[in-house]
């Protein structure tokens, strides 16, 4: 089991005079939806011995002493001449001020906010050590020489979530070291990426998460990083990408298209001075993400009063995050609240969340503020204390949800219903059993009523089950995930159809009112049902608004042998 192993150092030549050195975590490393796949992840940091020698993105604190023991024992790090910081996080502060006090020689490299935040992060001991650290910031234009043919440019690429992200590119090995960019969150002893497709649902993934609610900054990033022939992508996370690498390019290319071209979109406006709300923004992001809604990520305390304005007017509803500091909203909060209650017309959806310790003043100012103006809400307000778990973080997501859908609503309202072509008509003919998918991990659980199920193989006994992807419990089928297919009973299983069919509130529990037992791998299967598949997911492959999830069969069982299928007749091919 992969849980069970200790994290370490991986280190593995990458290039000329270059390593890497994979600071390993086998579990899953914290509740942030990011890494809810649970295949735990590698921090990467590069190391270039050349005339001069450079380390980048050295790990967090939880690292900073295996880290450190594995460096020693390859190099002298008193001859360490650079650090380089794609994106400084408060949790990198303790290795980057070890590293420090053991070669004062040091320079730190890092973008113009970056060392904003990396003078914050070496202040809280000692304000008096920030005046002298030894900072180059690096604009775009500069080449640090490290001699025998490296050198290196500097490309920042700053985005909402990390407004300071700087990627080098090395010019003697042509490795681009991305930071956030192309990225994975998987752990295991694959350093490159041979076999790159079997990773590619975990890159959509992470891009998911990370990267679809700031599509516009990656398509900015992207142009400006093909100015640099790349031969190697040196991540932050999880494989390096070398033999998958046009695809993945091409492929995040398609994957920001597919959000900047959506029709309807969300600005999402929120300051986070710890990352907690931060974490909420993105498990909201997710779940509007994910419906066909995109959203424009605005971090307040980066944005001009402008920028926020443009983003108010195009989009067709709002979300405002802020956690309480001192009893309010942080000011860059405040100012930008001004902006969209001055500019957001009064049909515009409106949605607030936050992350307080005690008494969270900011969400109850806000929201009155909103409520006072006439704005309607697309999902009750959010209030998390301190860090979000991972059954808040569902909530979050299907709250984001339930806002995009809410804007597609109003929008079909509008859009005359048109009576079902032919075709549709033909293709509702198509009939399938009727089944109810469960679904369990953790402290999260879902439920949704199916009837697109086939089976699809016979050795192993497979089946595949389409998935809008737009459905909360789209999150539990991912490669790896278990679920329960329930077969409904021909006459038992309208009350369960009812039931399934209603819509549920974020985070709420979907088995409550109906008798479920656990199936062997943990999941409930429901009692009334005709028979229920223990089902493991090997694949899933995106077909237009579903997924379509592969699944091999562990166990099964008939509940009542008298009974036959339901089967749900439709009118047209596009309803369940
Ligand atoms: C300086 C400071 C002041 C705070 N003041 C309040 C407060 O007045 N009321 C409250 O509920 N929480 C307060 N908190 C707790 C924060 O709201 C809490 O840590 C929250 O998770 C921060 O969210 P963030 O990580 O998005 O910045 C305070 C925290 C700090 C560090």
């Amino acid at each position: 089991m992969t849980d069970m192993k200790p994290r370490d150092v991986q280190v593995f030549p990458v290039g000329t005079n270059t390593r890497v050195l994979r600071s390993r975590s086998w579990a899953r490393l914290r509740f942030e939806i990011e890494y809810a796949l649970a295949k735990g992840t590698t921090a990467n940091t590069y190391l270039i011995e050349s005339d001069k020698v450079a380390l980048i993105d050295p790990p967090g604190e939880t690292f900073t002493e295996i880290f450190l023991d594995g460096l020693k024992s390859r190099i002298d790090i008193t001859k360490i001449d650079y650090v380089i910081i794609g994106h400084v996080n408060p949790n990198r502060a303790v290795t980057l001020k070890a590293l420090w006090e053991i070669s004062p020689q040091i320079t730190f490299i890092c973008s113009n906010p970056g060392a904003i935040s990396l003078r914050k992060a070496f202040a809280t001991e000692d304000s008096s050590e920030t005046k002298d650290l030894p900072l180059k910031v690096m604009r775009g234009d500069e080449i640090l020489d490290l001699g025998q043919g490296h050198q290196l440019s500097f490309i920042p690429t700053p985005n909402p979530r990390y407004p300071d992200e700087l990627c080098t590119y090395d010019s003697r090995t042509e490795i681009l070291f991305s930071d956030k960019l192309f990225g994975a969150h998987i752990c295991g002893d694959q350093v490159f990426d041979e076999g790159w497709q079997a990773f590619q649902e975990d890159r959509r993934y992470y891009f998911d998460c990370l990267m679809a609610p700031h599509a516009r900054q990656v398509e900015k990033a992207l142009d400006k990083l093909s100015e640099f022939p790349a031969r190697l992508y040196a991540p932050g996370h999880g494989p390096l990408v070398r033999y998958g690498l046009i695809e993945l390019t091409k492929s995040y290319r398609q994957w920001s298209k597919q959000q900047t071209a959506q029709d309807t979109s969300v600005v999402l406006i929120y300051a986070s001075a710890y990352g907690n709300t931060a974490t909420i923004a993105q498990a909201i992001a997710r779940g509007i993400t994910k419906s066909g809604v995109s959203v424009e990520s605005i971090n307040c305390e980066f944005a001009d009063p402008e920028e926020i304005r443009t983003a108010i007017e195009k989009s067709a509803g709002f979300v405002i995050g802020s956690p309480t500091l001192g009893g309010h909203a942080p000011t860059p909060v405040q100012t930008a609240l001004g902006i969209v209650l001055s500019t957001a017309t009064k049909n515009k959806l409106a949605g607030v969340f936050g992350s307080f310790g005690w008494s969270g003043e900011a969400v109850d100012i806000i929201e009155s503020k909103l409520k006072d103006a006439g704005y309607k809400f697309g999902f009750d307000a959010i209030r998390v204390k301190f860090k979000p778990n991972d059954h808040t973080l569902q909530t979050c997501e299907e709250a984001g949800t339930d806002f995009a859908q809410a804007l597609k609503k109003v929008k079909k309202v509008r859009a005359k219903i048109q009576p079902a072509s032919n075709v549709e008509q033909a293709v509702g003919r198509v009939i399938g059993s009727l089944c109810v998918v469960t679904a369990k991990q953790g402290e999260m659980s879902g439920a949704m009523l199916a009837s697109w199920v086939s089976q699809a193989s016979f050795t192993p006994p497979g089946l595949t089950v389409a998935v809008a992807k737009d459905r909360a419990v789209e999150t539990l089928m991912h490669s790896g995930n278990s679920f329960v297919l329930n077969v409904l009973q021909e006459g038992n299983h309208l009350g369960l159809m009812k039931h399934f069919l209603k819509p549920f509130s974020p985070g709420q529990d979907r088995f409550a009112d109906v008798a479920t037992e656990e199936a062997e791998n943990g999941i409930p299967y429901l009692k009334d049902s005709l028979a229920y598949i223990e089902c493991s997911v090997k694949d899933r492959m995106e077909v237009g608004d579903h997924w379509l999830v592969y699944a091999t069969v562990d166990n099964g069982q008939v509940l009542n042998n008298d009974g036959v299928t339901a089967v749900h007749y439709r009118k047209t091919g596009t309803h369940y």
